[in-house]
């Protein structure tokens, strides 16, 4: 682990992936990796997890390359220094903020959606000008394979390497000293990671998981509400994080959910979904157990049917669950829907915040003052009102949890700024060091005086004022340069007369 850390590290401090052009040059060529391999790389995928090639390229490969079509349009704007505003301290000197890279970062990544979760922090990684290591799940063991094999073949080996294992080689790499850690997956290891972490004072972004609520108001467009929950919720079998892992609403809507969900699901998947090619499998057998322990004792509306021999669950909608019971105590990461009853958007807003911050909320209602009500009083990663998981897809919309549902955030031009250090730059002027007399010993009143006009806050706040004092400046400046230190006493007199004018109070 550690000469691959050295070989990056050494690359890096060459300066390698800092100059633009290469940085886009990378870019290109994982985009020619993706269309070159589309084949091998939806194989790998729909092997992993049972899914078509039309889901593995629609749910995962689309993205990636709108990702980094999205960030070469970008980039060159991205890596330029931004002017900043200044005070008449600074008025004829040079302040910007220049975006730089911050080293060797380390992506680990989950297996729910395995090139997506690895290759989309790749891609704003490399465009900050990183070098990179990534870690695929070893659960998602076809699409780890094929990244450890293609990434080198198109991309700068001694920058970016791929590193396969499980949590034994995990843990090995996490004893290494790393710039930025990005990682994706449950609660529990993100807190091992972050722990890791803290000895090399590593900056860590956590893409965790929780229970993300969806709360369905009486008043609400119920048919189409039932709609978007069963897309989001069953597709690539109920193991996506952001996915409604539970349903609030009153009582007496239950039987219309469950009837309207089972109307759809036999839209989406047919009458007899075990055969539907667009539904997925669970992803091993120990997780397949640990989905179906969340069955027992439950009130099964619909569904419950399941097979061992392969990872069959079928979606399964519960109904009356009480709080107390398995299901409702950890993330489901499957395809079940327990419905919890509650009187009214008062109890559930009471019933969410009770409980850990999720990864994500989803209201649906006609009242949009009630989704933002539910909105302003709790709180989640993120939020999409009347459909679900669409926040993931807007990639100006920063992607990140809260609370137990992760730190930090990603997609798009939040991945550039998570894999940046944002450097403050203010460049001196040579000029004018009489000026600088008031912040040299000795002190005075006087001097106190003087730095109370320069930085005080009421004097500037007055365009006028403001504008007064920039031309008085800069008189002030072309008066000394050409007649000397005689006149240029007299011009910060004018200042000071025009300062006690309008503040005479001023102490
Ligand atoms: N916020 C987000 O964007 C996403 C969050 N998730 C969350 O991830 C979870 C599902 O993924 P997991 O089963 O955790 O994926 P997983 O079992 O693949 O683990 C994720 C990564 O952590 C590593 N890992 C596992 N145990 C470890 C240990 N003890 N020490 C060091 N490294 C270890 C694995 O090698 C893998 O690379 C769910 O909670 C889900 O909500 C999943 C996808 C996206
Ligand atoms: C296609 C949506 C992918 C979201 C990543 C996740 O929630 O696991």
């Amino acid at each position: 682990m550690e000469r691959h850390v050295l070989r990056l590290r050494q690359a890096f401090r060459a300066g390698r992936p800092r100059p633009l052009r290469f940085r886009m040059q990378q870019l290109e060529a994982l985009r020619k990796m993706v269309q070159e391999h589309e084949k091998d790389i939806l194989a790998a995928i729909s092997a992993d997890l049972c899914k078509s090639e039309f889901n593995a390229y629609s749910q995962e490969v689309i993205s990636i390359l709108g990702e980094i079509d999205f960030v070469l349009e970008n980039l060159a704007e991205w890596v330029t220094a931004k002017p900043v505003k200044k005070n008449l301290l600074t008025m004829m000197d040079e302040a910007y903020i220049q975006p730089e890279p911050l080293g060797v970062v380390l992506i680990i990544g989950a297996w729910n959606y395995p090139f997506l979760l690895t290759i989309q922090p790749l891609v704003g990684a490399i465009a900050a000008g990183n070098a990179v290591i990534i870690k695929p799940s070893e659960l998602s063991e076809n699409t780890a394979e094929i990244l450890a094999k293609l990434l080198p073949q198109y991309l700068d080996q001694d920058l970016y390497a791929v590193i396969n294992g499980g949590v034994v080689e995990t843990t090995e790499l996490l004893k290494q000293r790393f710039d930025h850690i990005l990682y994706t997956g449950n609660t529990a290891v993100g807190k091992i990671v972050m722990e890791a972490a803290a000895k090399h004072l590593t900056p860590v972004t956590l893409e965790l998981g929780g229970k993300s609520p969806c709360y369905i108001d009486k008043d609400c467009n119920l048919d189409i509400a039932c709609r978007r929950i069963t897309w989001g919720k069953f597709m690539n079998c109920g193991q996506t994080c952001i996915a409604p892992d539970y349903i609030l609403c009153e009582s007496a809507l239950q039987h219309q959910i469950v009837q309207k969900i089972k109307e759809t699901l036999k839209e989406f998947y047919g009458e007899n979904i075990k055969e539907s090619s667009d539904y997925e499998r669970i992803i091993n057998i120990r997780h397949f157990q640990r989905i179906r322990r969340l069955l027992e004792g439950q009130k099964i509306a619909f569904g419950g049917e399941i097979d061992e021999a392969t990872r069959y669950i079928a979606p399964t909608i519960l109904t009356d669950v009480d709080p107390e019971t398995k299901v409702m105590q950890e993330e489901i990461f499957g395809p079940i829907l327990p419905i919890v009853p509650v009187k009214n958007a008062d109890e559930a807003i009471h019933f969410i915040n009770e409980r850990e911050k999720p990864l994500a909320l989803y209201v649906f209602s006609h009242n949009n003052k009630l989704i933002k009500r539910m909105i302003d009083e709790t709180s989640s990663g993120g939020v999409t009102g009347n459909d679900v998981i669409m926040h993931f897809t807007l990639n100006s919309l920063p992607f990140g949890g809260v609370g137990s549902s992760g730190m930090g955030a990603y997609h798009g031009k939040h991945t550039f700024d998570t894999f940046s250090h944002q450097r403050p730059c203010l460049l001196k002027s040579l000029k004018r060091e009489s000026a600088n007399k008031l912040r040299y010993p000795p002190n005075s009143q006087s001097k106190v005086d003087w730095a109370k006009f320069f930085l005080l806050k009421q004097f500037n706040k007055g365009k006028i004022g403001l504008l007064l004092l920039t031309f008085l400046g800069v008189m002030t400046a072309v008066l000394a340069k050409k007649y000397q230190a005689v006149l240029r006493r007299k011009a910060l007199l004018i200042c000071l007369v025009v300062y006690r004018l309008r503040w005479p109070n001023e102490q």
